[in-house]
Formats: structure tokens, C-alpha cells, sequence
């Protein structure tokens, strides 16, 4: 397995900083590239959004192979996920907002293990909030299919900075077990192997597995296998979604 080397050799750089002057809201939502449908004279912007525009028919797209994949590996991917519409929303909207820094939940930093910088999706968020619907649904066929007890789900948007990765962890640190399955949606466009910034997970099988963050890819696997986030080469985006088995908890404070 890959040693990644600590991102503190790059804390506190002020180039890999993301500095945005004008975050989005409702007020000021991401423009949508012009060329998404025909309307030309007015700029089309994220409200015209719809949660139709996310479907995904999870049933047809999870094939009775995968579902086996998923429990006996641990994991699965599925790829092209969103139309266009829906791709190009979230990656429109993951440029635009106001990341922080990534915090576990007890409000401790640790830069020392991840670099990432996060937005959680809360409902001011456009496309992130109806992907947060999609995936809702995505959790409501696992439940069905695989008895997996999801009782809601939370994902924030990530941004790694060139030069930053996020250690070995599994997404149930310190012995918790709330969350079920986590996922991750990739948004860069063009990524290739030179870019670094794989996941790397290893399966239920004790068995390393790299996985290109390539857009419009979905990885789903179970929150207690071992993964890291290679040291990624070009400024990396994605969304990081975890379904867990209790009960709404209040989104977490990034301010
Ligand atoms: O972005 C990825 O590929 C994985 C991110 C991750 O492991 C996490 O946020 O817990
Ligand atoms: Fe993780």
C-alpha cells in the first residue's frame, strides 16, 4: 500500500488557499454553463434546477451482480450516474461555494491526516441538495434489496488542494458504527492516473483496490473498511456521502 506523507509539509502554504468572494445562497445561485438546454437571452442559473433532473433509476442501475459485490467485496462503483444536466450542476456549484476546513465532529482540526476543504449540503444548496434526495432514494432500494437499516443520509462537498490527500481511516472512527455505507460522487473532468488522488480501499478481503475520482462516478462501499486519498496532483473535487443507521442529526457548523 502507498504511504502518503503527511499534508502538514503543506499546511499554511497561502497558494493552495481557495479564496471565494462571493458565495452562493439563495441570493446568488452558480450559473449553469449556457449550453445546457436551448434558452439562450436569459442566463440560466440553479434554480432552474429540478429534483427530476437528478433522477437515477437506482433499481435498474444496481444489477443483482453488484448488490452480491457489495456485500461479499465490501464494494462496488457505478459510473456515468447523472445526465448531463444534474453533472454539470454539481460541478458548476462545487466551484463556487465557500469551503472550510475539513473538522471532525468534536471540532478538532486534523490537517495532519486530511486536507481536504468541505461544505456540508445543507437545503440552501442546489444541485448538492437534490443529489442528497438521489442518493435518499439510492438508500431506500439498499434497504430494500439488503436489509441494510439506512434511516438518512449527510454529504458535504470536498475540495482537496494540489499536494493534499486524507490518511488511512474508516468513516466510523473511534469504534462508532452509525454510518452504514459511504459514497463518493467525483466531479473533475479529464482525470488522469498522472493526476495521483485515487481512493484506495481495501476490500473485505484484505485486498487493495484503486479507484480514479473520474466525474460522474459513484463508489458506494461499506463505512468500515480502510481507505485513503492519494496525494492528489490537481485540485480534486468531489462529494463525500455517508448513509447511516440512525436518526436525522443536526448538520454540523462550519462556520
Ligand atoms: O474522496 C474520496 O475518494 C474519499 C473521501 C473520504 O474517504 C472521506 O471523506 O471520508
Ligand atoms: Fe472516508
Amino acid at each position: 500500500m502507498t504511504e502518503i506523507i503527511s499534508n502538514l509539509d503543506v499546511t499554511g502554504l497561502s497558494s493552495t488557499e481557495l479564496t471565494i468572494d462571493n458565495p452562493i445562497g439563495h441570493d446568488n445561485p452558480p450559473l449553469l454553463t449556457p449550453n445546457i438546454n436551448d434558452v439562450t437571452d436569459i442566463p440560466l442559473t440553479q434554480h432552474a434546477l429540478q429534483l427530476s433532473d437528478f433522477d437515477v433509476n437506482w433499481e435498474d442501475r444496481l444489477t443483482d451482480i453488484q448488490l452480491d459485490q457489495l456485500v461479499n467485496n465490501g464494494w462496488i462503483i457505478i459510473d456515468d450516474v447523472f445526465k448531463c444536466k444534474a453533472l454539470l450542476a454539481l460541478q458548476a456549484e462545487s466551484g463556487f461555494i465557500d469551503y472550510r476546513d475539513a473538522q471532525l465532529t468534536t471540532g478538532i482540526r486534523v490537517s495532519d491526516i486530511r486536507g481536504d476543504k468541505i461544505r456540508w449540503i445543507t437545503p440552501d444548496l442546489f444541485a448538492g441538495y437534490y443529489y442528497l434526495q438521489s442518493i435518499n432514494e439510492l438508500a431506500l432500494t439498499l434497504n430494500r434489496s439488503l436489509f441494510a437499516g439506512i434511516r438518512h443520509s449527510e454529504a458535504h462537498y470536498a475540495c482537496y488542494p494540489i499536494g493534499f490527500g486524507y490518511h488511512w481511516h474508516s468513516d466510523n472512527p473511534a469504534g462508532r458504527n452509525e454510518r452504514v455505507i459511504s459514497a463518493v460522487f467525483y466531479l473533475n473532468d479529464e482525470w488522469a492516473t498522472s493526476d495521483g488522488g485515487a481512493l484506495e480501499v481495501v476490500d473485505n478481503h484484505g485486498k487493495p483496490h484503486n479507484v480514479m475520482p473520474v466525474a460522474n462516478r459513484l463508489i458506494i462501499f461499506d463505512s468500515n473498511l480502510q481507505h485513503q486519498v492519494q496525494i492528489a496532483h490537481r485540485q480534486r473535487y468531489s462529494i463525500a456521502t455517508w448513509m447511516r443507521r440512525d436518526g436525522l442529526v443536526p448538520f454540523i457548523e462550519d462556520s
